[in-house]
C-alpha cells in the first residue's frame, strides 16, 4: 500500500484562490508521494503553484478539494490545536528570509533552545550544542543573526527546525538570498542532515541547480507534478563512482501526462496528437506530420486523387 511509509502524501489537490469574482487556480489535481526519509526538490517557474502547495503542507493554508497528509497527519481539516503540535512537532521549517527563521535578539544557541523549551524538552543545552555541532556550526554559538553570514543563519535555521526530531522538514527557497557557492554549502549541510537523521525532506525552489544536490527532483508546472529527474551513483567501468540522471513524465491515475515544453515546441504540437500503441511503448505523434525545422509537410490523401466531375 502506497501510503504505509509515506511522510508525504498528496492526491489530487486543488487550490483555487477566488478575488474580486475572479478565480486562478493555483494547483490543479497535484499528486506527490514522498517515502520517508527521502530528500526531494521541488522546482518550478514562478507562479508554478510552489507557495500554495507549501502553505497546504505547513498547515497554513487548506486545499479546496483533495487530500495532504504529512507524517502521518491529515491537513485537510486541521483543528486549531491539532495544528499547533503538528506545526511544533511533526514538521520543521525553514524559509528563505532569514529574518522569519531567526530571532534576531538570541544566540544561535538561544534560538536553537527556544523550541526545546516550548516543547518543555529536557537536556535543552546539550542538545542544542548538539545541533548546532550537526550544521558546522558550533564555533558560532553565542553570536547573534546579525554577526552571522546568510549562509551561517540559513545552518543554525536547519538546528532550530529539526530541535524537535520532527519527521518531516520543509524549506521554501532555503538558498533564494544566498550566492552560488554558499548555496550549495547549505544544500549540502541539509543533505547530511537528512542522511544522518533520517528526516524526510522536502526543498522547494525556483533554482533548478538544486537538483545535483538531490537524488529526486520534481518539477511542477501549472499547478501540477510534470515530471521528475531521479539521479543515481554507479560505478562505472574504471571503478570510479559516476553519476547517472534519467528524467520521467508523472502520469496520474486519470492516466493524464505533461509532455516537456520543449518536445512540444520541437514537434510544432498543438491541440491534438496521435497516440500509436507499440509493444513496449506509446508513440506520440503531431496530428500533422511536421519536418525538423518546424514546418508542417504537405500531406496527399491518396495517391490518385478521383476528381468528382469523373464521377458524374
Ligand atoms: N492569495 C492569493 N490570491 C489570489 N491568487 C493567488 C494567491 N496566492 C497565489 N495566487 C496565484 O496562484 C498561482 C500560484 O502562485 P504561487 O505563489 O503558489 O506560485 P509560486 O510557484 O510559489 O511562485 P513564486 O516562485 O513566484 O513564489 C499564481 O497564479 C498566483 O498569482
Amino acid at each position: 500500500m502506497e501510503t504505509a511509509q509515506a511522510d508525504v502524501e498528496c492526491h489530487d489537490l486543488v487550490r483555487i484562490y477566488a478575488t474580486k469574482g475572479i478565480e486562478v487556480q493555483a494547483l490543479q489535481g497535484l499528486n506527490l508521494h514522498m517515502a520517508r526519509g527521502e530528500m526531494t526538490a521541488l522546482v518550478g517557474a514562478s507562479g508554478s503553484g510552489k507557495s500554495t502547495l507549501l502553505n497546504i503542507l505547513s498547515g497554513i493554508d487548506t486545499p479546496t478539494a483533495g487530500t495532504a497528509q504529512v507524517a502521518g497527519v491529515e491537513l485537510t481539516n486541521l483543528r486549531r490545536g491539532r495544528r499547533v503540535a503538528y506545526q511544533r512537532h511533526s514538521v520543521g521549517f525553514v524559509w528563505q528570509q532569514t529574518s522569519r527563521n531567526l530571532l534576531p535578539f538570541l544566540t544561535a544557541e538561544e534560538n536553537v533552545t527556544l523550541p526545546l523549551a516550548l516543547s518543555g524538552a529536557k537536556n535543552r543545552r546539550a542538545r542544542a550544542r548538539e545541533l548546532l555541532d550537526l550544521l558546522g556550526t558550533s564555533d558560532l554559538a553565542a553570536r547573534r543573526p546579525a554577526e552571522l553570514s546568510g549562509g551561517q543563519q540559513q545552518r543554525v535555521a536547519v538546528a532550530v527546525a529539526i530541535a524537535n526530531s520532527p519527521r518531516v522538514l520543509l524549506a521554501d527557497e532555503p538558498t533564494g538570498e544566498l550566492d552560488e557557492d554558499t548555496s550549495a554549502d547549505v544544500l549540502n549541510a541539509i543533505r547530511e542532515v537528512n542522511e544522518h537523521t533520517g528526516i524526510t525532506t522536502l526543498i522547494v525552489t525556483h533554482d533548478p541547480t538544486v537538483s545535483e544536490h538531490v537524488r529526486r527532483t520534481v518539477q511542477i508546472r501549472d499547478g501540477r507534478t510534470s515530471t521528475e529527474v531521479l539521479r543515481r551513483t554507479e560505478r562505472g567501468e574504471g571503478g570510479n563512482e559516476e553519476m547517472f540522471s534519467e528524467e520521467f513524465a508523472v502520469l496520474d491515475k486519470a492516466g493524464r501526462l505533461q509532455l516537456p515544453e520543449e518536445f512540444i515546441t520541437t514537434l510544432n504540437m498543438r491541440e491534438r496528437v496521435r497516440l500509436a500503441l507499440e509493444a513496449d511503448h506509446v508513440g506520440v505523434f503531431p496530428s500533422a506530420p511536421t519536418s525538423l525545422d518546424g514546418e508542417p509537410h504537405e500531406h496527399r490523401v491518396t495517391d490518385s486523387p478521383v476528381d468528382p466531375e469523373e464521377n458524374e
